[in-house]
């Protein structure tokens, strides 16, 4: 079976980091660093896949001593240990160490330098690799990329840059984002992280797409009536209200993890599996969008029910702020495949369930018999319970002619119950110890994606659009079925009766 990435062609990750590498994690003390990087670097450390000898080093301005900063490192790590055995979790806490300091400052990174030092000296002689991750919000990515080049970039060994999203609020931030940090960082150094591109069902997309020859002829508008890539999360802002509301749920999840899904559906065949080929195509269909039109974008923000407090309710959130926690936009791709159909891209917080998926819905049977018949859709369900399936209509069993919606099946957990589905937080991390950027977004993809989202999110900036209220824990805007059947989706399901006189017997 091939393999897709840099890896394709040699069999081999290309510059990968293997040994005298230390991974320095900035934002050491936030949210993000707690609840997806540790966890992410002990899961490869358990594995064996981290670089041999490899320490990782916190980052941030809060100071703590050794104890707290360990405690908090591994809170969200999943397992128990033996108190009597030396564990992996032992060790990983053995290798980690945190340093204090601002991030403005050229104190802050002249201690880290000493620090990393003092680490390096117990390494082989040689070149010294340095991984650098930003679990830090954007305002501080520049001083930070600038302080970093200037004191702590490896003379003799490979440096690389992680980044994590938004990058930027809207097309010109993020480009004086691209611009101050491409002066220090080349753009092979810099790997910008959506983690959704490391999902698993995600990865799979392309693959599914360009090695099953059964769905190419149907992959268009002559087959396609619409495609909807939704994000429903069960929870609110909780305590995170005031990052969220300075960007927004457009921000936070349409403009970049989203939009990252739809280029990956709607891409032209790449003439290779490398990273350039695969990101040439992905800006291609980013080219062929036309910007976001607010009569094509429905606006939500929950309140409170059931007992869960509404998103005014969020001491972070300012007062009266109409920051949409739901949105409903519609994307059109104008080039020959794509010509008419809607990518309808949903995502909304608080909502009443936890699923990411990717539904595509078919047309309607040409007429004749079966022109009423539920339609066929394909479902990548990304999270939770990952899944590939196509729903069709099959004639129940017996002396009767009844045709029902059914399910051709691919559930992850029955079709592949030994593989362990990595985190994909996991998986980013290693392809950037190893060189692999396919996985990571190109500065002209970022481009791409905030010309579409631009005057959408101006013009909602501007007090525009007033949030239609929902209910914690509902389904989100009561318009948002209206909002879908006008963009030509229909249910599909329930049971079909064959239209002949002696249908049901
Ligand atoms: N949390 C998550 O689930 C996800 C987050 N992200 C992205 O990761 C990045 C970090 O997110 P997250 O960890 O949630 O954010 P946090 O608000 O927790 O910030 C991380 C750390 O940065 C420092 N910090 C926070 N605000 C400021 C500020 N205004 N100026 C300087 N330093 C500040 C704090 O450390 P100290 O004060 O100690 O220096 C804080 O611990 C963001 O860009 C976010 O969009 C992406 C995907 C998921
Ligand atoms: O980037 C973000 O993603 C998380 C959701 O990530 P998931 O892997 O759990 O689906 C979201 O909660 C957060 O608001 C956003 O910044």
């Amino acid at each position: 079976m091939g393999t897709l990435g840099t890896s394709t062609s040699t069999g081999q990750a290309q510059n990968e980091l293997k040994e005298n590498t230390i991974i320095i994690v900035f934002g050491a003390s936030g949210d993000l660093a707690k609840k997806k990087t540790f966890p992410a670097l002990f899961g490869l450390y358990k594995q064996g896949l981290l670089p041999r000898g490899v320490h990782i080093v916190g980052y941030a301005r809060t100071k703590m001593n050794d104890h707290e900063f360990k405690k908090r490192q591994v809170s969200y790590v999943k397992g128990t240990d033996d108190p009597a055995v030396k564990s992996p979790l032992d060790e990983f806490k053995e290798i980690s160490s945190y340093i204090s300091g601002p991030y403005d400052e050229d104190s802050g990174f002249q201690a880290l330098e000493e620090h990393l030092l003092s680490i390096e000296t117990k390494y082989a002689s040689g070149p010294h690799n340095r991984l650098f991750y930003f679990a830090l919000p954007p305002s501080v990515f520049i001083p930070v990329a600038e302080g970093v080049k200037k004191h702590n970039y490896s003379k003799n060994g490979i440096n690389r840059l992680i980044i994590e999203k938004p990058f930027g609020k809207d097309l010109e931030s993020s480009r004086e984002l691209l611009s101050a940090i491409g002066k220090q960082w080349a753009e092979e150094e810099t790997f910008r992280i959506d983690h959704y591109l490391g999902k698993e069902v995600v990865k799979n997309i392309l693959l599914f797409r360009f090695s099953n020859g059964a769905f190419s002829p149907s992959w268009n508008n002559r087959a396609i009536s619409n495609v909807q890539i939704m994000f429903k999360e069960p929870f609110g802002t909780e305590g995170r209200g005031g990052y969220f509301d300075e960007f927004g749920i457009l921000r936070d999840i349409l403009q970049n993890h989203l939009t990252q899904v739809l280029t990956i559906l709607a891409m032209e065949p790449p003439a290779s599996f490398g990273a350039k080929d695969i990101r040439d195509e992905k800006v291609k269909v980013l080219q062929a969008i036309s910007p976001i039109a607010p009569e094509d974008t429905l606006l939500g923000q929950y309140v409170a029910a059931k007992g869960k407090p509404g998103y005014l309710d969020d001491d972070t959130v300012p007062k009266g702020s109409k920051c949409p926690t739901f949105a409903a936009t519609t994307l059109y791709i104008k080039n020959e495949r794509w010509e008419g159909v809607p990518f309808i891209l949903i995502a909304g917080k608080a909502l009443d369930e936890a699923k990411v998926e990717v539904r595509i819905q078919f047309k309607d049977v040409t007429e004749g018999a079966f022109k009423d018949i539920p339609r066929n859709e394909l479902v990548f369900r990304i999270q939770p319970s990952e899944a590939v399936y196509l729903k069709i209509n099959a004639k129940v069993p017996g002396l009767h002619t009844r045709a029902l919606p059914t399910n051709m099946d691919l559930t992850y957990k029955r079709q592949f119950p030994e593989s362990k589905i990595p985190d994909a937080y996991e998986a980013l991390i290693l392809d950037a110890l190893r060189g692999d950027s396919s996985n990571f977004v190109r500065d002209d993809e970022l481009d791409g994606a905030w010309k579409i989202f631009t005057p959408i999110l101006h013009w909602i900036d501007g007090k525009n659009g007033d949030p239609i209220k929902y209910e914690y824990g509902s389904t989100g805007p009561e318009e948002f079925g209206d909002y879908i059947a006008a963009r030509g989706y229909r249910p599909s399901d329930g049971q079909y009766f064959w239209p002949t006189p002696h249908a049901a017997l």
